[in-house]
């Protein structure tokens, strides 16, 4: 039996397991089909992505492995490093952690209100960067589908594209994300937002993630929203970004860091019957 910790940052949710000790990552041998049967909500635990502790680089307190509940790895997971930098702050004591993921050291700190903020890095603004399938202006990218058209696009480590949308409720944004994700300018898929831009500091978001589908939140995304408004001119560098799970406090440094704080929160601990689970 594994132990498990299921955590969530804006109700964007996480099985979390700690393959730390020397040889457990060995036993456990993950493979994408034992990934997706543990965030499967019928037949698993049930998760938007599946996290592994493993022993940190350099620099770090702890590595984060992030698998997508189809099997496939993720670069960046802005709430899921928030919620393991909570965990390595009350196993550390410490207000200050440095998370490792794919992307690199991902430094984040306790705030007085208790939420955890994370500097998530520079965003990549070049279309090989997302990475696009050709040479195009990641500001403006010729994709129409449906109703949407003119996404921006970058990276948050992971792909990110949003769409700039009059009313997000009046919008079927579930049915546009599938057909985005895989559209053919984009060869790894990516994370599909659909903004709606309320003032120059408050952005309401739904985001298709890559992977995962409709999540109630999304980190990267919303780094990536951000980023995006602020290149075509709809917003500052610092907004409040409204998720279906709630909301993020967002801000776009001048020395190009993007900065996320919000809520995070452990629902239930548990254990894991491993051999049942598909190879
Ligand atoms: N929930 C995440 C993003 C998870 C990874 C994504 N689905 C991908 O494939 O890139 C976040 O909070 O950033």
């Amino acid at each position: 039996m594994i132990p498990f910790r299921k955590m969530h940052g804006l109700g964007n949710d996480f099985v979390v397991v700690d393959a730390r000790a020397d040889g457990a990552l060995a036993a456990l041998a993950i493979t994408p089909a034992r990934a997706a049967a543990v965030a499967d909500r019928h037949r698993g635990v049930g998760c938007d992505q599946f996290i592994v502790l493993e022993p940190p680089g350099e620099g770090a307190d702890v590595f984060m492995r992030i698998w997508n509940p189809d099997g496939s790895q993720a670069e960046a997971c802005g709430n899921a490093t928030r919620c393991i930098a909570a965990l390595m702050m009350a196993e550390t004591g410490r207000d200050q952690v440095v998370v490792r993921t794919v992307r690199g050291n991902l430094p984040s700190e306790r705030l007085p209100d208790g939420s955890i903020r994370v500097d998530m890095g520079p965003p990549s603004l070049g279309w090989r960067d997302v990475p696009l399938a050709e040479e195009l202006d990641t500001t403006h990218l010729p994709m129409t589908i449906g109703d949407v058209a003119d996404p921006a696009a970058c990276s948050m480590g992971n792909p990110h594209v949003t769409f700039f949308v009059g009313d997000l409720d009046r919008l079927d944004w579930q049915a546009i994300g599938p057909q985005a994700e895989h559209h053919a300018l984009l060869p790894a898929r990516a994370n599909i937002g659909f903004a709606q831009v309320l003032d120059t500091d408050h952005i309401r978001v739904g985001i298709w993630e890559r992977g995962a589908g409709p999540t109630l939140a999304c980190g990267s995304g919303a780094c990536a929203t951000l980023v995006n408004a602020h290149r075509r001119g709809l917003t500052g560098r610092r907004a409040r970004v409204d998720l279906p799970g709630g909301t993020l406090q967002m801000e776009w440094r001048l020395d190009g860091h993007v900065l996320m704080g919000g809520p995070v929160a452990t629902a239930f601990t548990g254990e894991l019957d491993w051999d049942a689970l598909p190879a």
